[in-house]
């Protein structure tokens, strides 16, 4: 007869381990398991994905119901599990089940810790933990506007950024001076936070929540110093506790969790315990990556496989909020015995920094760049001695001193957890490149979903490829353009050519998107792409885009718009003067301001002012807002200037009057200055153009914001007429080949300047890029004006739509 088995807790330690078991001893349990959530086995992680609309609940589930039932494992969802009799070995439940065992796994995770403030019982005062909460954050995203999150960690990041992009203004309150204090130091710290901020999160820092403000519902959140903020919704994100009460009621020992042994066994006897819920040599854990390595050990002492027992884990984590790379292993932190190597390149934004002790790596922290991750991340787990070539750690030398990420590999025992995510192991790699065939990133994501959650294990299973095939044998294959499809820009391009598709639902159907809705990534990615394909015969469609294209305004932090109207090369009249101080005054603007781009700024309107300002203007829209040409910055050139060899603002207005309007993969920015002495800051710019004795230079991928490039010079010319003709080949040839959302600087930079002056070479190719992008130019018509005159998108313009359009689409 087959061994009873039951597994308390449905969620990712426990039935990983059941798993495990299932493949070394297929038919020696019957398996049941309890869960207290109403769901089949999903994969909590990927709930900062579903938040950030980059995944779908059903794309998080890891064992859906079937494979309970093709596995003959009795389910019962629902049911707390509240006393375990470990004399007579059996378990009940809160709803009157009882089952007996002969073997019991206790893998009950952890509780959120909800800091106990008054009022903390208040609606909209929540965890993050399940999918119940994620499920409310995303319904209060409807209705309100105000989050407010508390702890600056792993998790609460990752909230806040999943609550940006619903549309919430978010606020984060940190206890600490500097953010993630558990994982980085300051440096990396403030970096992130600075990278974070421009993303449009704001921080409080070093601020002690004290009471929760509100009558039924939250309304704010008072700190200690007695400052306050608003919050009509506030996220606990302070840390967890281990879930021990069942083990606690039923007498298993516990402490800071339920203490196992290195073969994960409490104090009853045939009672196992694994997962958050554990502590085992005084740590409980809070990461995946461990959880599953506990599961490997107790699924071979059950199966009668033999093995040395669970030794502890290395620990590595990896922010997953999309356009921040961080990274943290290990210890991070200086203290008395350690040194450290560090590099730090404030250009590009990066910091990499290796703590070693004794001649051995024990920490890293990275930021920027986590390339390095998993190969430092091997070094700490192996203990590698590097005593002597601490600096080619990080700096490399280029005579292979430190051992390679492939070399590294090759030291790793196949049990090896490679992807922490979803447990899988460079045993499980080796095999589906070897029976499965699979040879690239791509394939061994498909297969195993090694790389498919966080990502941060790219680099090392790319690295078990090689090791495996040699680098010949790799198959480098594009990044899908985004977790929804593993097609890379091009291949989808060209699909909606070759295959004609003309709506975004279709591509995704036709090239079987794993999303049928689609995500924030890719579905203004395809909007703009079925656009620049067929100008005329794709209808753009506005859910597609994101909040500010919609509005034709940009949504400030309070929830007002500003409203930016074209100003042709800088330049304006008293008369269009007067009427803008006139409508300010009309609509109360609370701040009129002079923009970088030498253009009038109204800010604090309110969204159902928008169309009213934009008929009372009557000035075509300044697409402040856009993946578009948004300045031509000019000087003023031979008009006044004594220098000037040109005419900067004839030529800088002549360009905008051509370019205005245009939809560009990202946003555009131009300048003309009438001298060499480049008063308009042309070389920054992604088209500068800058006047010299008989003619212009042509400037092209510069860009001024974070990451600051100068230009590289295109080419020459003699007349304005060859400057139209050179920008709008150009402009042409980046909407063709750009990734959507890639400035023209990384376009340049991926593509090649002499590849790009190679194709713009011969007047015939720029004159049918010309003519391509003047049929685009043709058709396209000032918005303000459409929602004027069109009534059912002058509606669209009530607070209460933007709600129910909040969405996915920030
Ligand atoms: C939003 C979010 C993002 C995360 N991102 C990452 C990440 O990027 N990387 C990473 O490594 N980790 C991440 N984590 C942490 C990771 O999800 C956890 O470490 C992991 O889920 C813990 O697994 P577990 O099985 O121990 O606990 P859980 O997954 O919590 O499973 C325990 C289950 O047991 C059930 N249960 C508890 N008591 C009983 C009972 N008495 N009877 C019946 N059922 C019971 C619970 O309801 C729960 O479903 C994240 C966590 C969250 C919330
Ligand atoms: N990408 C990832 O790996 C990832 C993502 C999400 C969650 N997780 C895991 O989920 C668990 C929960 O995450 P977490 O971020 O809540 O835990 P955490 O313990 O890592 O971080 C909690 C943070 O809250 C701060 N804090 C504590 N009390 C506070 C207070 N009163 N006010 C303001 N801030 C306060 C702490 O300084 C700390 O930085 C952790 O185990 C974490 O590792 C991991
Ligand atoms: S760039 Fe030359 S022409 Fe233009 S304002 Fe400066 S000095 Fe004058
Ligand atoms: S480690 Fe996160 S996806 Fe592999």
């Amino acid at each position: 007869m087959k061994k009873k088995i039951v597994l308390v807790g449905n969620g990712m330690a426990g039935v990983n381990c059941i798993e495990q078991l299932l493949k070394l001893a297929p038919n020696s349990y019957e398996i049941t398991i309890f869960g207290k959530e109403p769901h089949p086995n999903y994969n909590r992680i990927l709930l900062s994905s579903v938040l950030a609309g980059d995944a779908d609940m059903k794309d998080i589930v890891i064992n859906d119901w079937s494979w309970y039932k093709d596995n003959n494992i009795t389910l019962h969802t629902g049911h707390t599990v509240n006393k375990i009799d470990t004399e007579r070995k059996i378990v009940s439940t809160d709803l009157g089940i009882t089952v007996s065992y002969d073997e019991l796994i206790l893998a009950t995770g952890s509780l959120p810790f909800m800091l106990p403030l008054p009022g903390a019982d208040k609606e909209g005062v929540i965890a993050f933990r399940d999918i119940a909460d994620c499920e409310t954050m995303m319904e209060t995203a409807k209705k309100y506007r105000k989050a407010v999150v508390i702890g600056g960690g792993l998790l609460g990041l990752e909230a806040a950024r999943g609550l940006l992009n619903l549309n919430m203004e978010v606020s984060v309150v940190h206890i600490n001076e500097y953010l993630m204090n558990l994982q980085l130091d300051r440096t990396a710290s403030s970096m992130l936070q600075q990278e974070l901020e421009q993303q449009g999160m704001k921080f409080l820092l070093k601020k002690n929540s004290e009471t929760i403000l509100g009558k039924k519902r939250v309304t704010g959140l008072r700190f200690t110093d007695g400052s306050e903020v608003d919050a009509d919704l506030i996220v606990m994100a302070v840390g967890i506790r281990p879930n021990m009460a069942l083990a606690k009621n039923s007498g298993i020992e516990i402490n800071r969790g339920i203490v196992v042994n290195d073969f994960l066994e409490t104090n009853a006897p045939h009672v196992y315990s694994i997962g958050e819920c554990t502590e085992h040599r005084g740590v409980a854990y809070g990461l995946v990556a461990p959880l599953y390595e506990q599961g490997a050990v107790l699924a071979k002492r059950l199966a009668g496989v033999n093995t040395e027992g669970y030794q502890g884990s290395v620990v590595s984590t990896k922010l997953k909020v999309s356009g921040v790379d961080v990274f943290s292993a290990g210890e991070y932190a200086d203290k008395p015995g350690t040194r450290a190597v560090r590099v730090q390149d404030d250009f590009e934004g990066i910091y990499k920094k290796v703590v070693i002790r004794d001649g051995k790596v024990i920490g890293a922290v990275l930021f920027g760049d986590i390339s390095d991750g998993s190969r430092l991340f091997a070094m700490i787990r192996n203990g590698e001695d590097v005593t002597g070539k601490e600096k080619t750690v990080l700096l490399g030398d280029g005579g292979g001193k430190t051992k390679s990420g492939v070399d590294l590999v090759a030291d790793m025992s196949a049990d090896e957890i490679v992807c922490g995510c979803n447990g899988v192991s460079k045993g499980a790699i080796v095999q589906a490149i070897q029976e499965k065939g699979c040879s690239s990133v791509n394939d061994i994501k498909a297969c195993t979903k090694a790389s498919a959650s966080c990502g941060g294990c790219k680099p090392l299973v790319a690295d078990v490829l090689t090791y495996v095939l040699g680098a010949d044998g790799v198959k480098t294959v594009k990044e899908g353009i985004c977790g929804c499809t593993t097609l890379g820009r091009d291949e989808v391009v060209e699909a909606i050519r070759t295959m004609q598709l003309s709506t975004t639902k279709e591509v995704m159907n036709v090239l079987e998107w794993s999303n049928t809705e689609g995500c924030s990534k890719c579905r203004p990615a395809l909007n703009y792409y079925l656009g620049m394909v067929w100008p005329e015969e794709h209808e753009d469609e506005r859910e597609s885009r994101f909040v500010n294209e919609r509005n034709h305004a940009n949504i400030q932090k309070d929830g007002t718009y500003s409203v930016v109207p074209r100003m042709y090369g800088g330049v304006t009249t008293p008369k269009d003067l007067k009427k803008i101080a006139e409508i300010a005054e009309k609509y109360e603007v609370p701040l009129v301001k002079v923009t970088g781009g030498q253009r009038i700024d109204l800010l604090g309107v309110k969204k159902e002012d928008l169309p009213g300002m934009w008929a009372d203007l009557d000035m075509p829209s300044g697409y402040a807002y856009g993946k578009s040409l948004r300045t031509v910055k000019t000087c003023v050139g031979s008009t006044f200037c004594r220098f000037g060899t040109q005419d900067a603002i004839g030529m800088g207005i002549q360009l905008e009057k051509k370019f205005e309007r245009l939809n560009t993969p990202a946003k555009v920015k131009m300048a003309v200055s009438g001298c060499p002495r480049n008063c308009a800051e042309a070389t920054i710019k992604d088209f500068g153009v800058v006047a010299i004795d008989g003619g212009w230079e042509l400037h092209v991928g510069g860009n001024g914001g974070t990451k600051l490039r100068g230009t590289d010079l295109l080419c020459k010319v003699k007349t304005e007429e060859e400057v139209l003709e050179w920008s709008g080949a150009y402009l042409q040839y980046y909407r063709e080949t750009g990734k959507y959302n890639e400035r023209t600087a990384e376009w340049l930079e991926r593509v090649g300047l002499e590849t790009i002056k190679t194709t713009l070479a011969s007047s015939e190719d720029r004159a049918a890029f010309n003519t391509r992008i003047n049929k685009a130019l043709s058709l396209l018509k000032d918005p303000w004006k459409e929602i004027i005159e069109e009534g059912t998108l002058r509606q669209t313009f009530s607070p209460m739509e933007e709600q129910s359009a909040a969405s996915i689409m920030k």
